[in-house]
């Protein structure tokens, strides 16, 4: 599993290699060539706005040269959707999207707070050169995009599922959760990109976590995988940039101000929270930028200098560009730790101190924190602590378990019958007609050659297969998964370089062909299905070489109302005693099976002195415990835990 992380872990050079080849960087601003610039707004719509093909129908590009555009199509709203315009009228864009801000009917003259550089690039010959043209992050839905722009649809997210998911939080003074969007002041131009993205709802964890960030209240969230947590923290990060009035960035040098972080583990994940991040902010004036090792440094660089908002990195090639001075921490007002759990883990932890506490990022208090995951053992709660400050605590759902909708599925298989098993699995998927670009498998492995090997295999016997780990270059990885998510190789094999995070439409089924050690990996890697209110299906092979997970996997899977094999329950009963419920979240979740349990409830019980925070919040107040439908749903948590080895 190490292996498996080890290009995003610390110890990688995330710095760039002269072997490395260049990528095509995401999405990058679409180039109008000099000669289109001063066209009629019909030309230029047609080079940067594909959501709008019809130019009657287009008012929001950066460089529009037209000073009158054609306003923007009133959107049908519905009740849910009631846009606030006195956010509408402090959420004005970059002082470059004076032309879009008029077709939103507001405008400097009419707002007489409005900072005309409220992004406050303080350097005019660089940082406020906008782009040409903001690409429409929701272009690849284009055609579809302009008939359903404003429909009420959604994904086809099931929120019936979240009906009865148990919510806590704990903390002083917790904010309310809401129901709708339209009860939060997010602004107008983030309200338009949340129906863009057809969300009509927020999911459960949105519902907490929004108004809890919004109040500017640090925030430790756990919520299942799959339940929409990016936006979770992304809305408010962008609401409240798009609130402030921000003081020009110093003059410093080559350096960039962000006024947010996001961090997250791998550098897939960090590309994706940057595409969501993107939507989320297009045309509000924030510049998102993403930086991750293995892409060119030097394009990575020029878009800093071309300024930034939200700044989304791995922690290597932030430690690179901090080093090197191309990176100040000094204006960030608001940090997001993605995964955040994994971000605390030993081989992290080291490398997000560094950047957190000794660089020049202002301390817990005088800015705002955000740390969400699916898991979040209690140990590293107790770590987590120190990077937070009289925060909320909030657990939404059957926290480290995969929700109901994950069928899961364990069988009892040698190794050396492993791929004939394998085999087996994917004649009868194709059998069922579940296979192909809507029924995609995703299949877990423990080492890179494993990966390898088990890729060539698969594609030697007719499955079309790639694959995903720390050896293959970035390139190959994105390629890889752009393969995998297009049906043109239905198959992944990966390590747990894919295990967080990753949302990949219409992943069908999930093979854990190797067993992780720890059960919290085992939660992230099947929580690649089942995403959003869909279900899933994942199947674990198991052999004697797992006996370690045999006992949280067990009871994972009966949280989960599960079927659990009697001879998984023989195993699980055996290894009471020698083993001491390892499997990696008893171990470290100490009071609490599922670490779905503010760990200051328990008085830090249990914490060691090696931090010395064990304790320090003892008695925590104002706890609230609710839950979307029954309380009693909540039970299963009363069960008190195991010992933690970590203890
Ligand atoms: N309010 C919403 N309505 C409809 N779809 C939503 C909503 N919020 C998020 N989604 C969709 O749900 C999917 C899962 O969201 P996301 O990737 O943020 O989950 P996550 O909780 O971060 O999962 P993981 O724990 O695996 O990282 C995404 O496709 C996202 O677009």
């Amino acid at each position: 599993m190490v292996s498996a992380w080890a290009d995003s872990g610390p110890e990688a050079a995330e710095k760039t290699t002269a072997n490395v080849s260049p990528i095509p960087r995401p999405a990058r601003p679409s180039y109008v060539p000099p000669h289109m610039r001063n066209r009629d707004s019909q030309t230029q719509m047609a080079v940067s706005n594909p959501i709008h093909p019809n130019p009657s129908n287009s008012n929001q590009t950066y460089r529009n040269p037209n000073p009158n555009p054609a306003p923007i199509p009133s959107p049908n709203l519905s009740s849910a959707w009631v846009s606030n315009p006195r956010v509408g009228s402090l959420s004005r864009t970059g002082s470059w999207a004076a032309e879009s801000e008029k077709s939103f009917g507001w405008s400097a003259e009419k707002n007489p707070n409005s900072n005309p550089n409220p992004r406050g690039w303080g350097n005019p010959g660089r940082q406020r050169n906008p782009p040409a043209a903001e690409p429409n992050p929701f272009a690849e839905e284009g055609s579809k995009l302009n008939s359903t722009l404003f429909d009420q649809e959604n994904t086809g997210i099931n929120f019936e599922a979240y009906e009865d998911i148990p919510v806590e939080t704990s903390g002083e003074n917790v904010p309310p959760p809401v129901n709708t969007f339209a009860e939060i002041d997010l602004g107008d131009a983030l309200n338009l990109n949340i129906r863009r993205c057809k969300y009509v709802k927020p999911t459960p964890v949105q519902r907490y976590a929004i108004p809890i960030s919004l109040a500017g209240r640090d925030l430790m969230a756990c919520a299942q995988t799959g339940s929409g947590k990016t936006a979770a923290f992304c809305f408010p990060i962008i609401a409240a940039i798009m609130r402030s009035n921000v003081p020009s960035r110093p003059r410093s040098g080559r350096s960039s101000f962000p006024l947010a972080l996001i961090l997250s583990p791998t550098r897939e994940l960090s590309m994706q929270i940057y595409e969501e991040a993107k939507k989320f902010a297009f045309q509000s004036g924030i510049k998102v930028v993403v930086v991750y090792g293995g892409a060119p440094i030097s394009q990575q660089l020029r878009e800093l200098e071309r300024g930034v908002d939200i700044l989304v990195a791995t922690p290597g090639r932030l430690s690179d560009l901090l080093e090197r001075r191309r990176v100040s921490l000094s204006m960030v007002k608001h940090l997001a730790l993605d995964e955040a759990d994994r971000m605390l883990d030993m081989g992290f932890e080291p490398q997000i101190r560094k950047i957190v506490e000794t660089m020049d990022m202002p301390p817990a208090g005088k800015r705002q924190t955000l740390l969400f995951s699916a898991t979040f053992p209690r140990e590293i709660q107790r770590l987590a602590s120190d990077f937070l400050s009289s925060y909320v605590f909030l657990a939404v759902g059957r926290v480290g378990s995969s929700t109901d909708l994950i069928v899961q599925r364990v069988e009892f298989v040698l190794n050396e019958e492993k791929r004939s098993h394998l085999m087996d699995l994917l004649h009868g998927q194709r059998a069922s007609g579940a296979h192909g670009k809507h029924a995609l498998t995703l299949v877990f492995v423990e080492t890179k050659k494993g990966a390898d090997s088990l890729e060539y295999w698969l594609c030697s016997n007719g499955f079309p297969a790639t694959t995903i780990h720390g050896d293959r270059s970035q390139q190959e990885r994105e390629q890889a998964l752009r393969s995998f998510k297009s049906g043109v190789t239905p198959i992944l094999v990966a390590t747990d370089v894919a295990a967080r995070g990753l949302d990949i439409p219409h992943v069908a089924h999930v093979v854990n062909f190797d067993l992780p050690n720890d059960i919290d990996d085992y939660v992230h890697r099947i929580g690649r299905t089942g995403r959003a209110g869909n279900s899933g299906l994942a199947t674990a092979f198991f052999n004697d070489s797992n006996i370690s997970i045999a006992r949280p996997l067990a009871e994972l899977m009966q949280e989960s109302n599960q079927d659990v094999p009697t001879w998984l329950q023989k195993y699980a009963s055996s290894t009471r005693s020698s083993y001491g419920g390892g499997g990696g979240r008893n171990r470290r979740s100490g009071g609490n099976r599922f670490g779905g349990r503010d760990y200051r409830r328990d008085g830090g019980r249990g914490s060691s002195d090696r931090y010395g925070g064990g304790g320090r919040y003892g008695g925590v107040q104002g706890n609230v415990v609710s839950s979307y439908g029954s309380p009693a749903g909540y039970g299963a948590y009363s069960n008190p835990g195991y010992a933690s080895a970590w203890d």
